[in-house]
């Protein structure tokens, strides 16, 4: 057995496996309802022979109650039938549903593990939708068409064994007509799937151009820069490249099936032909001819199930090995990781340098610096200066690429990334808006915990998220445009439950990264004053481009191209007359100076 073979049968083990988890019983009624099915083809063409047969007879005299019985019991074997398809296509559904929702959660555990850095990179968000996609009923269809092939094998034996009663060559030949287009399905499945998998890229980014032509986070841009057409265009584009390679294998793929049609109606009226040949000689009954005539599709379309049935095996295999290799993925190294346990006192990094996978040198280099409980971090700098970076780090998000991260002095390395998060909470500049109530915006800080209407309302008033108050339904209230009643909020009311919701967890470290990006400037500052009296007791870190907001920061560092280009307190900063100086003298000379003839002009206004 080679590999290849190997792995298909490992894979289709697994398959098996998750459909029996998902429900045993189920499982088998559809291999009965399968198997019963199968018998079931046969059964009426012995029926419908007798038939036959007997009208013949009957111009010689057949009884009348032996006809009708005959009828009878041929509508009960088609209801039998049609009942055994229903019952079992109601199955596959219900398995399907089950399937779909255990994979999902599996899916979604893993990718909740890997790390963000893997989550950033293309080639795995192809991976995660190409995975997304298979956890549909992809297994319970592979079951299903197990079960087909066994269906049809017992099929094809019982009909093969009426059809070899009218004579030998019959049976081969009938088979033979069979195979041409199922070896043209078997051909084209494989280069549909090879598309596919090389269009992969191409579909994603068609369903992001889609995605910002119809979502509400987009649609003010879109309209504001008039870009409806050009996206349009876009999509267009992308849509008729994909189009136009389906295109050509679906044209291949018809042209193919014609001729394998041709090639096999020829071979079914030779077979036809010595069954009239044998009936003129009276060596046949016209009960036979009937059954030639029906059993002849009947066998077509067994055989045809038969290999179809591989045919959609193997390739539910291919589909499924998407997701299952994207399951089997390794996960970051948890083993032998210990959980942390303790107060976050104290945060150090030695000489730590993080440079982001494929980007040469972008990212932070060298950063050492330590904070403890009670004191204040500010970062500083341009953009891309390396802050987010550091943030990133901190959080736990990356890893070092040298240098070492230690809390409280020992290795943050040898702990638990989750176990580390859960002291922290953070405010990030891209934070999440939740198109859910008021409550749950807050209370995602920490699901951990039951959520206490007292403490949601607490967070809510630190955050100074007063206008919660005139809100139709307070806490309770729908936000956001997505569901119907929903409230939609201003940037910066978005920004004060983001800012609610990171109070709400009681973390040692609180993480501002740009709290001011949606807060005017007085309503920032009311903001740190007061989270820089009331975290005595943890570690506040702040990002912000106004300076004026970290001078009351027990360590500023300003960080340039990924380095870092000063640190110290603020009147050490200012004395010693670098950029920090430099800039917080523009800044502060921008707020109090009013440019000649402002207060005229708007005195005018
Ligand atoms: N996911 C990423 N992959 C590759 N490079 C990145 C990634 N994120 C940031 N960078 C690069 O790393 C450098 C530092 O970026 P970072 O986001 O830390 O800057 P920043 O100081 O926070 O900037 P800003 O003030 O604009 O938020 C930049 O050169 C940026 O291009």
């Amino acid at each position: 057995m080679g590999p290849e073979t190997a792995r298909r049968l490992g894979d289709l083990s697994v398959a098996l496996a998750v459909v029996w988890q998902a429900n045993p019983i189920w499982m088998l009624l559809l291999a009965l309802g399968t198997l019963a099915l199968a018998l079931t083809p046969a059964a009426g063409l012995w029926v419908n022979k007798l038939l036959l047969d007997a009208l013949a007879g009957g111009v010689q005299g057949a009884s009348t109650p032996s006809l009708v019985f005959l009828l009878f019991l041929q509508a009960g074997v088609l209801a039998l039938g049609g009942l055994l398809s229903t019952l079992n296509t109601a199955l596959q559904e219900l398995l399907g549903a089950r399937v779909q929702e255990r994979l999902s959660l599996r899916l979604f555990a893993h990718a909740a593990q890997l790390p963000l850095v893997a989550f950033e990179s293309p080639q795995v968000q192809d991976g995660l939708r190409n995975a997304h996609q298979e956890v549909s009923g992809r297994a319970v269809m592979v079951w299903a068409n197990l079960l087909s092939v066994l269906q049809a094998v017992v099929a094809l034996a019982a009909l093969g064994g009426l059809m070899l009663q009218l004579g030998p060559s019959l049976l081969p030949l009938v088979l033979l007509a069979a195979l041409p287009s199922v070896l043209v399905q078997r051909v084209y499945a494989a280069q549909g799937l090879q598309m596919a998998l090389e269009h992969t890229p191409l579909l994603r980014l068609q369903a992001y151009l889609g995605a910002l032509l119809t979502t509400e986070r987009y649609a003010k841009e879109v309209r504001s820069f008039g870009l409806e057409r050009h996206l349009g265009e876009r999509w267009q584009d992308t849509h008729r490249q994909h189009r136009q390679a389906q295109a050509g294998l679906t044209t291949r793929r018809s042209l193919w099936s014609g001729f394998a049609l041709v090639l096999s109606a020829l071979l079914m009226g030779l077979a036809g032909w010595g069954v009239v040949e044998r009936t003129l000689q009276g060596q046949l009954t016209l009960g036979d001819v009937g059954m030639f005539l029906l059993g002849a599709s009947q066998v077509q379309g067994r055989l045809t199930s038969l290999l179809g049935g591989v045919v959609s095996m193997v390739q539910g295999l291919t589909h499924l090995r998407l997701l299952f290799g994207f399951l089997e993925q390794p996960l970051p190294e948890q083993q032998g990781l210990h959980e942390w346990t303790e107060d976050i006192v104290e945060i150090e990094f030695c000489n730590v340098s993080y440079i982001y996978p494929g980007t040469g040198d972008a990212g932070i280099r060298n950063m050492s610096f330590r904070i403890s409980r009670g004191e204040s971090l500010a970062l500083v700098g341009r953009n891309g200066a390396g802050k987010s970076t550091l943030v990133k780090l901190l959080l736990g998000l990356y890893q070092p690429t040298s240098g070492v991260i230690r809390l409280n002095g020992k290795d943050a390395t040898l702990y638990s990334a989750t176990s580390i998060s859960q002291r922290l909470s953070t405010l990030f500049q891209d934070h999440a808006a939740y198109h859910l109530t008021v409550r749950d915006n807050v209370m995602l800080g920490d699901v951990q915990r039951p959520a206490q209407p007292g403490e949601i309302h607490n967070a809510l008033r630190r955050a100074r998220a007063d206008f919660v108050a005139s809100l139709p339904q307070g806490i309770e209230q729908q936000l956001g445009a997505a569901f119907a009643g929903g409230v939609q909020l201003s940037g910066g009311q978005w920004q004060r439950l983001a800012l609610g919701r990171m109070l709400y967890r009681s973390a040692d470290v609180l993480v501002l990264d740009e709290p001011g990006a949606a807060l005017d400037p007085e309503a920032e500052q009311q903001l740190l004053n007061a989270l820089y009296t009331e975290s005595s007791d943890q570690i506040l870190v702040l990002v912000s481009h106004r300076l004026a907001t970290v001078r009351q920061a027990t360590l500023i560092l300003r960080l340039e191209k990924g380095q870092l280009a000063e640190a110290g307190s603020h009147e050490q900063l200012m004395a010693a007359g670098n950029e920090y100086a430099r800039l917080f003298r523009l800044q502060a000379a921008g707020y109090s100076s009013v440019p000649a003839g402002t207060e005229q002009r708007v005195q005018q206004v």
